[in-house]
């Protein structure tokens, strides 16, 4: 080996040690408290500042400063970190989405922390704690990494923590302490990424931006290793560094040597971009706050406010006017969040990127540099820039299409330093850029004015996509995937619109930025202000329009009036108190004002029925002497008779029959006296018997794996228009999974799914559900903010068909039709949301009703109640299959039972008799 690769490869050597520590430390955090530390670069860098404050600001000697930072400032941090922030979080339910926005918020908070104490300049007196020599570095790691892996395979600590990270409160109930090996998991993440920033500080620039994204740039390290395999992280990072310092040997002639020297000197950030765009995804919950809340309409008196304020600076002069015309600038920028995150529900930390390249395309446009076109005046060039980013946000757009949770922060921060890095630090893009204002609007208050006017379109385009359909289905998406897939709603289009339109909004936000400074500056758009702007956007309610607009005028005139970095901090301090209010700080409010305040009280009656017996007669104990009553239907409709919401459903029931659609109607059926039978064990009444109907949903030979595991092993079934076909079966049977094949949810390995005669076996759920299969979930799926109203419109607006006058219809029908209908779902009862979930399934006309478990959570009247609207939907037509463990509803609901085992149907036929046989489906939970 040459002296030159030799000195090369011990160079790259050092740089991936360095990395190979932050994989380590975000390995050992994850496994041990679930987080990924977003803040973990943010720490480094607090250290690395923290030992230059010791050593070159106090004088003290390296070893004293060096023990202080490692020992005890580090692991201090992450001590305080858990205990303080992130076991709150756990103790409210460990929610990812929760701590994925309060490590940003760390990050966010310490960045601007130390921008306020040290000052927002480079530093380069930073102290060399270990030599140059790279093979000091490398020992370093190697023991780390050998004792870490060590404790956690050998020791009792290492058991725990395996336990904690498997499921935690099952290692709880099993006497493990976790809040203790959480400490210790943060406490030594830490303590890793406090040597990473003492380690790296010397030899990189020490800043408070800087350090923490370089840090941040190699998690991919940690991503290859899957969040697991230490010697993994270990390989892959000093492999990538030594193949990244081996590529500085190339020497560009032209732009595009330029670009793949930029790409060599970057390898990380490639990794980075592999890891989070190719490798398959780490998380998949959701990343943000589950909306639990309705959205607080704005009032107006607030807009008028906001008008008043938004105008004032045109009466300005000065600096004043020149500071604030980056007001209406950003707030088009966190707009674009609002549509991403706040609307759409989707994670988007590379929203700088959108940004930067408006403000980058609008000055090559201007200045005549964009390959093959013309130069061009700076409004249209700003205009044609926001056209051609807009499909660029299908950079990111694309991945949150598979990609949830911890997956999609991922993607997105590595979309955004990836265009940092290859785009905007590259010479060949950006040098000697200038970029002007549009003629006629060179003065600051004529282009404020001209803002304003883009700021409206902007806010016009943002409330067009928050109502009517889009905005319904928008709202849907955020509030539950699933069940808006389930709705009928098209989930990868419109996550690709809201990308696009974001991509859009960003880039005419990052276009007028760069004309008001006159210049495009590379480090306004760096993946640090996109943490930033996030952060702002989710403290500050990320669906509102409003709260966008306060956070932009907020940060600018923090970012103006106060000591660098105070904006930073007070955004960080509010995120990292975010997850406590998943609302925003209007939940806080509301909560405080709720203590002071009684809360409005609703009177709901149950499933529109006054139902407030058991129905008792279905079934008769074995010799007692309790005479068998009427059938279920004629119990439940004598109490229901008397609620406006019965009367309903029968008259429904009774237009259906009279329609001849329907085999029977609940009057038939109460016309069918169930004699008892005196037996051992519980006993059934016979069921009614119907004329066969027409099957409509039908199942060939399923087949179903997991893995290697088979969960259905050649299912055969028929779903009759006009009945309640029921799957009953002991856990495990494989009931959700055929539920989850009819419904478009998984993918059979084999056999078909057929619909009135079309194969749908590769259909996707939403299809299904237009084609007329409608389901509802074991948790229901509701949509928490919107309202009662606006959750059944979705239904019928992205159903089978929009019939008009559907809504109403089943609001009607499921006794939805009073005050409750404007109230948001958020906070209604469950036995309410039962009938909202049915409501929304019924209201867009569909042939087939999927129903997973539909008496989880719900009281024995609720229960009832739930039988007569199920028959009378069945009497009305609607093929109806229901998976329960509720062997009651069953008994007295079905037409035809399959009894599901070890992924077969071991037997089938009416209730009375499959359910009195002896077998399988006795030992339900
Ligand atoms: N995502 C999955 N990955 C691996 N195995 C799975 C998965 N989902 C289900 N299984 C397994 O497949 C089998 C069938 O599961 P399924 O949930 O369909 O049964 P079930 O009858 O609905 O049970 P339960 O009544 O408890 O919901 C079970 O052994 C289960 O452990």
């Amino acid at each position: 080996m040459s002296t030159f690769t030799y000195d090369l490869t011990l160079a790259g050597l050092s740089v991936g040690s360095a990395a190979a520590l932050t994989g380590i430390g975000l390995i050992v955090t994850y496994r041990a408290t679930g987080v990924l530390n977003f803040a973990h670069g943010a720490i480094a860098m607090v250290c690395a500042y923290a030992l230059r404050q010791c050593v070159v600001g106090w004088g003290w000697p390296l070893w004293l400063g060096a023990m202080v930072t490692l020992l005890f400032l580090a692991p201090g941090i992450g001590v305080v970190l858990e205990r303080f922030v992130f076991r709150p979080l756990s103790v409210l339910g460990g929610d990812p989405a929760q701590t994925l926005v309060a490590s940003i918020g760390v990050f966010v908070l310490l960045v601007g922390g130390a921008a306020l104490v040290w000052g927002q300049g480079a530093r380069d007196d930073a102290p060399e704690l270990v030599s140059a020599d790279p093979w000091g570095q490398l020992a370093v790691v190697l023991v780390l990494a050998t004792g870490v892996g060590a404790v956690i395979r050998w020791t009792r600590f290492g058991r725990e923590l395996r336990a904690v990270v498997d499921d935690r409160q099952l290692a709880v109930l099993g006497g493990v302490d976790a809040d203790r090996v959480a400490a210790a998991g943060w406490a030594f993440g830490s303590f890793t990424a406090g040597l990473t920033g003492v380690l790296l500080a010397p030899y990189v620039r020490l800043d408070p931006y800087g350090l923490p994204l370089l840090v941040m740039e190699v998690v991919a390290v940690a991503v290859a290793a899957r969040m697991r395999s230490l010697p993994v992280a270990v390989v892959v990072a000093l492999g990538i560094g030594v193949g990244q310092s081996q590529l500085t040997r190339l020497h560009p002639a032209d732009w595009r040597g330029q670009l793949v020297q930029a790409v060599g000197a970057n390898l990380f950030v490639v990794a980075l971009l592999v890891a989070a765009l190719v490798l398959p995804g780490l998380g998949s919950r959701d990343a943000l706050p589950r909306t639990t809340t309705a959205r607080i309409a704005t009032p107006p008196a607030a807009w008028i406010v906001a008008g008043v304020l938004f105008l004032l600076p045109l009466g300005f002069a000065g600096s004043d006017l020149h500071t604030s015309v980056q007001v209406p600038a950003l707030g088009v920028v966190l707009l674009s969040l609002v549509v991403v995150t706040g609307r759409g529900g989707q994670l988007s930390l590379g929203q700088a990127a959108y940004a930067g390249l408006g403000a980058l395309f609008t000055a090559l446009l201007a200045a005549g540099r964009f390959p093959l076109l013309p130069r061009l005046p700076e409004l249209a060039a700003l205009a044609l820039a926001v056209l051609l980013v807009a499909p660029l946000g299908l950079l990111t757009g694309w991945p949150a299409i598979s990609r949830h949770g911890l997956s999609l922060a991922l993607a997105t921060f590595a979309v955004g330093v990836g265009v940092s890095r290859f785009v905007f630090a590259q010479p060949y893009a950006t040098s000697g850029l200038s970029l002007g204002r549009p003629s006629g609007f060179d003065g600051d208050r004529a282009y404020y004015a001209l803002e304003l006017a883009l700021l409206a379109a902007a806010l016009l385009t943002t409330h067009a996509l928050r109502r009517g359909r889009t905005g319904r289905a928008l709202a849907a998406l955020r509030d539950h995937e699933q069940g808006a897939s389930a709705a009928g709603v098209q989930v990868p289009p419109l996550k690709l619109l809201a990308f696009v339109t974001g991509a859009a909004l960003a880039a005419l936000g990052g276009g007028m930025l760069g004309m008001g400074v006159r210049a495009f500056d590379p480090s306004a758009y760096d993946p640090v202000r996109g943490l930033l702007w996030f952060a702002a956007v989710v403290v500050l309610g990320a669906d509102s329009t409003l709260g966008a607009l306060a956070a932009a005028a907020l940060l600018v005139g923090l970012d103006a009036g106060a000591r660098g970095g105070v904006a930073a901090a007070l955004i960080g301090v509010l995120a990292v108190g975010v997850g406590r209010f998943p609302g925003g700080p209007y939940e806080a409010l509301r909560v405080a004002a709720g203590r002071l305040r009684p809360q409005r009280r609703v009177r709901l009656t149950v499933l529109g029925v006054a139902v407030r017996r058991r129905l008792r007669p279905v079934y008769v104990r074995a010799g007692s002497t309790e005479a068998a009553g009427p059938c279920v239907v004629r119990e439940a409709e004598s109490d229901a008779g008397r609620a406006s919401g019965a009367r309903s459903l029968q008259g429904h029931a009774a237009g259906a029959g009279q329609r001849g659609q329907a085999s029977a109607t609940p009057a038939d059926h109460t016309d069918v006296a169930r004699p008892a039978r005196h037996d051992t064990g519980w006993k059934h009444a016979p069921a009614p018997r119907r004329t066969p109907a027409p099957p409509v949903l039908t199942a060939h030979t399923l087949h179903a794996r997991y893995g290697g595991f088979t969960a259905l092993d050649g299912i055969d079934l028929v779903v009759r228009a006009g009945q309640v076909t029921a799957v009953v079966g002991p856990n495990g049977a494989g009931k959700s999974t055929l539920f989850h094949c009819l419904a478009g949810t998984v993918r059979p390995a084999r056999g078909q799914v057929r619909f009135g005669g079309r194969d749908i076996t590769r259909l996707p759920a939403h299809a299904r559900t237009r084609l007329g299969i409608a389901r509802t979930f074991q948790q229901i799926a509701v949509f928490p903010s919107l309202t009662v109203a606006e959750n059944v419109r979705v239904g019928a607006e992205q159903g089978r068909v929009a019939e008009p006058g559907s809504v109403e219809r089943a609001l009607r029908l499921f006794g939805l039709d009073g005050d409750v209908r404007s109230l948001p779902a958020a906070r209604l009862p469950t036995g309410t949301l039962r009938r909202v979930e049915l409501a929304r399934a019924f209201a867009g006309s569909p042939r087939v009703l999927l129903l997973d478990e539909p008496a989880a959570g719900l009281d024995t009247a609720e229960v009832a109640a739930l039988t007569v609207v199920l028959r009378a939907l069945a009497a009305e037509g609607t093929a109806l299959l229901v998976v329960e463990h509720d062997l009651d509803l069953v008994a007295g609901l079905a037409d035809v039972v399959h009894v599901m085992s070890a992924g077969r149907i071991v037997s089938s036929g009416p209730p009375d008799r499959v359910l009195d046989a002896p077998g399988p489906q006795e030992t339900p939970a």
